[in-house]
């Protein structure tokens, strides 16, 4: 599908390289960003161009006892040549930033597997683009989705972008409509964008400045493809349309799940990033609701749980209209399913994370970030 031609070589700084990264990399070793994986091997991108390089020993020693030591797309390697000339994928760099998947999969019975080890979705994603169609059939934006999307976002250490898309229709009722989508998403830019018009595509493009990487979540037809070739300025994803005219299968074509956009950063899109929505989330649910979360600190009670309790001041603000109630019971069914979900994923792996994130965190949600 992608009409550019392979370059003979990345510039680094373009793939997101940067000092910090140059830091940690091993002596005598090569840098590189994994742009996919198969079995055994990763398929990267570096200033050699894009070559195959398998694991080393250790690499499968690693990823055998922990999954999560997996390389995966987005990831920083660090490469050996072997006398042969081919390349040996040697370690990982410390990711910044990841998507993982919680251990609930399924056994070869077709039960659920306690077996409790996650699996790393993406690596190293900087933005996090929440894409929700201002009109998607007859129904406008689905506000609850948009917040399940941003607690995986935030549980990712990631930096979280509402993206309304469609925004082209839905006319007049769009003002409002971004109003609301704001009201969902405290501490967080929300931004209208159209890729049929153009409209706001800029505006995306300046959160990839840098040489940033980003992801695109959003449900199926909520025109994340149509967004990235639109960023791209050339078809590099394929569209329903596209697939529905030819009728071949998704992802067949599309090889690359790391790509470089022409005007600068990186998308990273894979099937598994795309069925995020149906994953786990934890922490991030916090993140999300920080605006009950203060609320919650007022009550009388520190148990409160904001139902017919004395001197609850979430009910308060719902009573007096400053808190849409939807959002109470968006955040009560999230918190279930995250509470759900925790109880059978992998607690160390999700606490070790979390402390990583927590600074990032705390950082991007200081007083004067956008809050409402
Ligand atoms: N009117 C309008 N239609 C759009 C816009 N963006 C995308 N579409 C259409 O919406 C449909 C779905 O777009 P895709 O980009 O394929 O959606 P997706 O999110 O990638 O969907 P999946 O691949 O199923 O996850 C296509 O028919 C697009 O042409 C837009 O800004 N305005
Ligand atoms: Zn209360």
């Amino acid at each position: 599908m992608s009409s550019s031609v392979l370059p003979d070589f990345y510039d680094l700084s373009a793939l997101g390289w940067n000092d910090s990264l140059a830091a940690g990399l091993p002596a005598g070793t090569l840098p590189a960003r994994v742009a996919r994986v198969d079995r055994g091997a990763a398929e990267v991108l570096c200033a050699e161009g894009q070559l195959t390089a398998h694991y080393s020993a250790r690499v499968r020693r690693a990823a055998a006892t922990d999954p999560v030591d997996l390389p995966c797309v987005g990831d920083w390697a660090a490469l050996r040549r072997l006398p042969e000339g081919r390349f040996e994928l040697e370690a990982l760099l410390p990711r910044r930033t990841a998507f993982v998947r919680g251990g609930v999969g399924r056994t070869s019975q077709g039960g659920l597997s306690g077996d409790s080890r996650g699996q790393v979705l993406a690596a190293n994603v900087d933005v996090v683009f929440v894409a929700e169609p201002a009109l998607h059939a007859t129904d406008t934006a689905d506000l609850g989705r948009i917040e399940r999307l941003l607690a995986l976002a935030w549980e990712s250490g990631g930096h979280p972008v509402v993206l309304v898309t469609k925004a082209d229709l839905i006319g007049d009722g769009l003002a409002f409509l971004m109003d609301e989508v704001a009201s969902a998403a405290p501490g967080v830019d929300v931004h209208a964008v159209c890729s049929v018009t153009g409209e706001g595509v800029d505006l995306v493009r300046g959160y990839l400045e840098g040489s940033r990487t980003a992801v695109v979540l959003g449900a199926s037809g909520a025109g994340k493809s149509t967004l990235v070739n639109a960023l791209a300025g050339e078809a590099v994803m394929e569209t329903q349309q596209v697939r529905a005219g030819d009728g071949r299968g998704r992802h067949t074509t599309v090889h690359r799940e790391l790509i470089p956009l022409p005007g600068g950063g990186l998308v990273i899109d894979t099937p598994g990033i795309r069925r995020i929505g149906l994953y786990e989330m934890g922490e991030g649910v916090e993140a999300v609701f920080a605006d009950i979360e203060e609320l919650a600190e007022e009550c009388r009670f520190a148990d409160c749980g904001h139902d017919s309790e004395p001197g609850c001041a979430v009910v308060a603000a719902i009573e007096d209209g400053t808190l849409p109630e939807r959002r109470l019971a968006s955040w009560r069914k999230l918190q279930r399913e995250a509470a759900w979900m925790a109880s059978r994923t992998d607690a160390r792996l999700r606490k070790e994370l979390q402390s990583k994130w927590k600074v990032i965190h705390k950082e991007m949600r200081k007083p004067g970030r956008n809050r409402p």
